[in-house]
């Protein structure tokens, strides 16, 4: 499926800005991003449910939907599953799932659903009704519901958001490992970066209605294209600077700042587990070197246990300021405790500062 220029005006504002996509059988594709950037709005105008200002939906080749053309939702092909998926209450299991199957036969229509119950590993539950069953199960039921017809397209919105934590890595595996037997191109929608990472062969990065970057999940991680971004995925420390010469000087030694124009404003941005720790020895810390540039004392204010790993708050000698650093394990230096900070130069983002 290929989404071309998709836009969406809604009350003056382009909540959908130019969003182009290409999703492959197979493969996940995660719309990833803050709640209210645009998500659920570009899959009901891939859904058919919402129609767009301009742009152009394409399924194998084949023209699904411009602003005057338009194949109804229920011949697209698509199946859909969203958090608050409703199964038929007055259906049964079998029912439910069979509920897509229009233009088979009985029989075929019960070994479809056999065989779908059976890979959801709830066909015990064929004869019974949606209210016997617990919530992670009539996600199952739901997802089996979808899958029945043989999308060849799964649009998929927050589809676990309402399980608890310890179901919902279950189910999630399981939902990846069907649609990738089935070779269904699935486009999900989360704001949560874990759930991406997890999922995703592609994350396409929205913000305020646009795709601001996509790529492969670790791609997207380990080369942000912009502070936002950093900061979408995890804590982010930032220092500012100003460039002189290409480079941009710092209280941990000079960063690279290369084509970056002299008396530019800049961001330096470094997750908390990149931060590197030294004890301090007699008010000294470790030497500096090229790769980790100068090292920083900063005073402990805060350590906290997180499971597994520690994240440590320092507040810094230079200018009192507040970085965090995340250690494996237990760690929990007490406060008021001095420590060295240095700043591995590779795991650095250098990005100029853009003055809204
Ligand atoms: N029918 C509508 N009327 C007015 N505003 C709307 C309408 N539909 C969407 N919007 C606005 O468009 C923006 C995008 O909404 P959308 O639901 O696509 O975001 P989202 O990224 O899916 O967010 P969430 O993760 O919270 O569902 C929001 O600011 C929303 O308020």
């Amino acid at each position: 499926m290929e989404i071309r220029n998709l836009v969406r005006v809604i009350e003056g504002r382009r909540v959908v800005d130019d969003v182009s996509l290409t999703i492959m059988p197979g493969q996940v594709t995660c719309l990833l991003g803050p709640s209210g950037c645009g998500k659920s709005t570009t899959l009901r105008m891939i859904a058919g449910v919402e129609m767009q200002d301009s742009g152009e939906i394409w399924v194998d080749g084949k023209l699904v939907c411009d602003t005057v053309f338009r194949v109804p939702p229920e011949r697209r092909g698509i199946g859909l599953m969203f958090q608050d998926f409703a199964l038929f209450p007055h259906l049964s299991v079998a029912d439910n799932v069979a509920f897509g199957l229009r233009s088979c036969s009985a029989e075929e229509k019960r070994a479809r659903v056999v065989e779908l119950l059976d890979r959801v590993d709830l066909l015990r539950f064929v004869d019974g009704y949606p209210h016997q069953l617990s919530g992670g199960e009539q996600q199952r039921v739901a997802l089996a519901r979808s899958l029945a017809p043989r999308p060849r397209i799964m649009l998929m919105d927050e589809p676990f958001s309402g399980l608890d934590n310890r179901l919902r890595d279950g189910i999630r595996d399981d939902t990846l490992a069907l649609l990738k037997e089935e070779d269904t191109a699935v486009l999900l929608v989360t704001h949560e970066p874990e759930e991406a990472m997890r999922m995703a062969d592609e994350i396409a990065l929205m913000r305020d209605g646009r795709i601001v970057q996509q790529g492969a999940p670790y791609n997207v991680y380990t080369r942000p294209v912009d502070r936002a971004a950093v900061a979408f995925f995890s804590d982010a420390n930032v220092l500012g600077a100003q460039v002189n010469g290409a480079l941009a000087d710092t209280p941990f030694g000079q960063f690279l700042a290369p084509g970056v124009p002299d008396g530019t404003d800049v961001d330096i941005v470094f997750r908390p587990q990149h931060v590197r720790l030294d004890f301090d020895r007699n008010g000294s810390g470790p030497l500096p070197t090229a790769t980790d540039g100068v090292p920083a004392r900063g005073t402990v204010v805060r350590a906290r246990f997180m499971g597994h790993e520690s994240l440590v708050e320092f507040r810094m000698d230079f200018d009192g300021s507040i970085l965090k650093a995340t250690v494996p394990n237990v760690f929990l230096p007490a406060p008021g405790k001095t420590m060295w900070l240095t700043v591995p130069r590779n795991r650095c983002f250098v990005f100029p500062v853009t003055h809204m």
